[in-house]
Formats: C-alpha cells, structure tokens, sequence
C-alpha cells in the first residue's frame, strides 16, 4: 500500500481503463480474491489510522463498493473491534462478489444496524463504502435516495476519521465533479483519507476531488496494471537541470513579458501584473528578461528590478523571443495581439490576452495557424478564460476538466494548463497531466501572473512546452505547499521564490 504524495509520477486511470484491468486480473484470480484482497488492504488502513479504535461504523452500498467495506467489516471485528455495518442493498440482487462478502461478514457475527450501536469518538473509524465507481455517470445520475444522503453527513459530521473506500461516494471517476445531489454541505469534521483499489482514478486529484478524497492511498490488489492504459498522468519533480560551467545568459533564454496596461488609459494602472510575470521568469532563472509595458505604461520608480530590460513593444524581436503575453494587459493587447501571434516562435498566453482572443474570431484563427506553422504557444486559463473560449459555462468547464482541456488543444492546436484544483496540463498527441501540489493560499491575486513568468522561464531555458508547463505549474504549486504558515502569500514574495526547491 502506497500514501501518494506529491513527490513521484503516478499514473491515472479513467472508468474504462480500470474496468479492462479489473476484468482481466479477476479473469485470472480465483473467485473473489479480488475483493477479499480489497477488504483486507481497508481494514490494515483502518486499524493503521485509528489505532486505538474501539468501535468502526461501515455503510455499505448496494454493489462491490459495500462488499469491500463488508469484507473489512469482518476482519475488524476480528481484531476486536465493535464493528457497525448499515447495509444498504438488497438482499438477491447483489453482485456475486459482494452477496460472498455479505455472508462472510455474517458469518464473522458483525452487527447489522441502522447507526453506530456505541457512540464514536475521535479515536474510532468510519468507513464509507457506499459507492464507488459503479456511481451512475453525470447528468445521467439518478437523484440518491434521501437516507442515503443523510447518512453520508452522519459519516462525515462523525468525530470519528472518516476512510472512503476506493472514491468517495457521489464523486465521479473520470471527472473529479460531485454527482448531482452528493456535494456535501460541509467538509468531513476529522481527517479524511481514501484508499484507491486497483488503480489511482483521476477524479481524486482535479476539481473536488482533491478536498473531498482527504489523504489518498493505494493499494493495487497486487495486479500489475498495464500502464498504456492510462488515461492521465499525476506528474511529479522534474529533475534539476544541470547548469555547464561554459554557459551564459544567453544559454537559458530570453523571456519577454508583454502586458501592464498603463493607468491613463482606462483609469487603471496594470504594471505591476507584468512586472509580476517578469520577476518571476527572473527569479526562475530565465537569462535576460524583457519587460514591454503596453500603452506607455511605465513602472513606478520606487520598484528597483534593474535586472529588468524595458522596451517598446515595437523595439521586441519576437521571432527570437519566448514571449509571455497578457499579464495585465487590459483592452491594450488587443492592439498587439496580431503581431504576436504572427511573429512570436514560443508564446505564452494569460489572461487579458485569453479574453481578448476569445472575443475576436480573426485571434482565433491567427491562434489556430500557429500550430500549423509548427509554432510552440501554451494557454493557460482559469475555468472563466476557458469557458470563453470554449463557448459555453464556467460550469462546464469544471464538470469535466480534462476534457475541457483536450478540447482547447484541439481547437488551437497548443498546449493547454487549465488552472484551479488540480491543474490540467493537456497537449496534442500526449496523455494529460494533472498537478498534485498547490493549495488555497494560491487563491491570491497576482499568482497567475507569477506561473505564466515561471513557464516562460522553464520553456525558454529548452524544456519542450508540454514539459515546461508540467515543471512550472508542479513548482509553482509546491513553492505553496512549502510556504511558511506564518507567513502571507503575497505574489510579489511567490516571485522572488520561484527558483526554490
Ligand atoms: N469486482 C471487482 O473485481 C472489484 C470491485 N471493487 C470495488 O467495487 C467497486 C465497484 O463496484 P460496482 O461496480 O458494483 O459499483 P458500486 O458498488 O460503486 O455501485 C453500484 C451500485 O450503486 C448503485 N448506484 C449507482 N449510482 C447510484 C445513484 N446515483 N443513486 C443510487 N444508487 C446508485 C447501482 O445501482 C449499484 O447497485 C469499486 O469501486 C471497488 O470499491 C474492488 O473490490 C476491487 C475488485
Ligand atoms: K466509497
């Protein structure tokens, strides 16, 4: 059994992958070996959480997600342990697996009962194994019953650490969305962990599925999965890259920032998200940094980034440039928008600048001949920026992530980070990656300027783009999930950090 953390590549298998590898491994195992090697890794993970537990309280679904949480039941009470199990299916219509696992957790002398027969405390465990992937799909989902969802808020307002077995219940598979009808009023009062069998799902890594799975961990049922199957990727540290002793500024790029609309134009004074962008492609090592402030936007004189070479937009040679364009480049950069998608051979594109494409079909279509000139660019939208340039809701965005994100490569050709919880990281011809590190505190403004200047600097230093973007968003979120608690999350510190391990 294996905790995942952000520091290895793992991969992720969708729905139908893990379907295909539990069909052929239960093909070659002898009848429900599977889930009794799945009932034992939840018990071990129970009593390893809750060591000192007196009692466990287990609802168990219809299917083989409650014949897991059946199968730990018996080997709980077993160990001692006054075991509650609320059992939610139908006595005749059970899978095979699962009517095998019931009879053995009545066989063992479990108690069956509607609550937990003794009151939890903090020290105790809670297992929901409602459902797993057998969850109806999105839209088609039936509404769940309403018992079932009110003992999902007893198992999540317990005292007790909550463990979901597999997924927790109501979140989707592929998607990482809640059902309709499952999202939880409240987060789980104590500690949450789930434990993935068999695979590692993307659902627990993008969109809710982060906060609602707590701590994941897996146990692969001792099958081999076969990893061309993989849907997805969770990415993990590059490795450092050596630096010759014979190099110079030339030898890691040259990034040029274009953005920071000026305040005379709109009232509005934008500066400082280009300047954000340009310190941190400094601070993550690119070799020289060209800042090129639109509309005669000019940096206040108290900020003393002598690094910094300022330019006219016009005095940029962009065919030589990487070129991270949008930071604060108000209705400005419409007006350069043209020029740099004609000419810029690697280009990074944020935010006023996503705006301003998705409002113009001939951006559109200047974006989209990029590819065809075999010219790098990465999009890097939040799910609004993104929604605007699908055409459709913010929601749908977040519905499906990844598939938000593949649709963006299609259409433009280029690489594609679709930011929020669990960033997306998607690109022609590869399998997408999500992000494993990063937390709430990004949720601060200026910190999306501060990625789109590290990933100008990791791309311009010779990184390939879908590299350079899975590098960059990996360091940017764990420069975060190292931030010192007592310390504010400014974008400006975020900057100055960006080259820390
Ligand atoms: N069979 C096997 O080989 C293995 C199965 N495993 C476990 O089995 C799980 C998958 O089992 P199943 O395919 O039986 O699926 P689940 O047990 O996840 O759920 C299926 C049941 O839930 C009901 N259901 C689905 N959506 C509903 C909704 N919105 N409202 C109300 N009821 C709903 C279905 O009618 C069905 O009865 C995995 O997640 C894993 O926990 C593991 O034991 C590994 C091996
Ligand atoms: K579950």
């Amino acid at each position: 059994m294996l905790r995942i953390r952000p520091d290895s590549p793992h991969p992720l298998y969708d729905l139908a992958a893990t379907r295909a590898i539990e069909h052929s491994a239960a093909a070659s195992l002898p009848p429900h070996t599977l889930m009794q090697r799945a009932g034992l890794a939840t018990a071990r993970l129970a009593r390893a959480l809750a060591p000192h537990a007196r009692a466990a309280w287990i609802v168990c679904g219809p299917g083989n997600n409650g014949g897991d949480g059946l199968e730990a039941a018996a080997h709980l009470h077993r160990a001692g342990i006054r075991v509650t199990v609320t059992w939610l299916g139908s006595e005749g219509r059970l899978p095979p697996d699962a009517q095998h696992s019931l009879q053995r957790a009545r066989d063992a002398g479990v108690d069956f009962a509607d609550a937990p027969t003794i009151a939890l405390t903090a020290a105790d465990i809670c297992i929901d194994a409602l459902l797993g992937i057998g969850l109806a799909p999105g839209g088609a989902a039936r509404p769940p019953p309403p018992h079932w969802l009110a003992l999902l808020a007893q198992l999540r307002a317990a005292p007790a650490c909550l463990l979901c077995v597999d997924l927790p219940s109501g979140l989707q598979t592929d998607t990482g969305a809640w059902a309709a009808g499952f999202a939880p009023d409240a987060p789980a009062q104590a500690a949450c962990h789930t434990l993935a069998l068999l695979t590692l799902k993307p659902g627990l890594f993008t969109a809710q599925g982060r906060d609602a799975a707590g701590t994941v961990w897996l146990d692969t049922l001792d099958v081999l999965a076969d990893e061309s199957l993989a849907s997805a990727r969770l990415t993990g540290p590059s490795p450092a890259a050596q630096r010759a002793h014979a190099s110079h500024k030339g030898s890691y790029g040259d990034v040029a920032v274009v953005g920071g609309e000026g305040l005379a134009r709109r009232g509005m004074g934008m500066e400082g998200a280009a300047l954000l962008a340009a310190s941190a492609a400094l601070h993550a090592g690119a070799g020289r940094v060209l800042l090129a402030l639109l509309d005669d936007g000019a940096l206040p004189a108290a900020v003393g980034a002598p690094e910094l070479m300022q330019r006219r937009f016009e005095a940029l040679d962009l065919e030589a440039l990487t070129v991270v364009c949008g930071c604060g480049g108000g209705e400005s950069v419409a007006e350069v928008l043209p020029a740099v998608l004609a000419r810029a051979a690697r280009l990074v594109l944020d935010a006023d600048a996503l705006n301003a494409i998705a409002s113009d079909a001939a951006l559109q279509t200047a974006l989209a001949e990029r590819a065809t000139r075999r010219w790098g660019t990465i999009l890097t939208p939040h799910p609004l920026e993104a929604a605007r340039l699908l055409g459709c809701s913010a929601q749908a965005v977040q519905a499906d992530r990844l598939a938000a994100a593949q649709r963006l490569v299609q259409r433009f050709g280029c690489v594609c980070v679709l930011k929020g919880s669990g960033s997306v990281v998607a690109g022609p011809g590869r399998v997408p990656a999500i992000n494993p590190t990063g937390n709430a505190r990004l949720a601060t403004a200026g910190t999306g300027d501060v990625l789109a200047g590290m990933l100008g600097a990791h791309w311009a230093a010779g990184k390939e783009s879908f590299a350079a973007a899975c590098s960059a968003v990996y360091q940017h979120g764990r420069l975060a999930d190292r931030w010192s608690e007592g310390q504010a999350l400014v974008a400006s510190a975020l900057a100055k950090a960006s080259n820390f391990d």
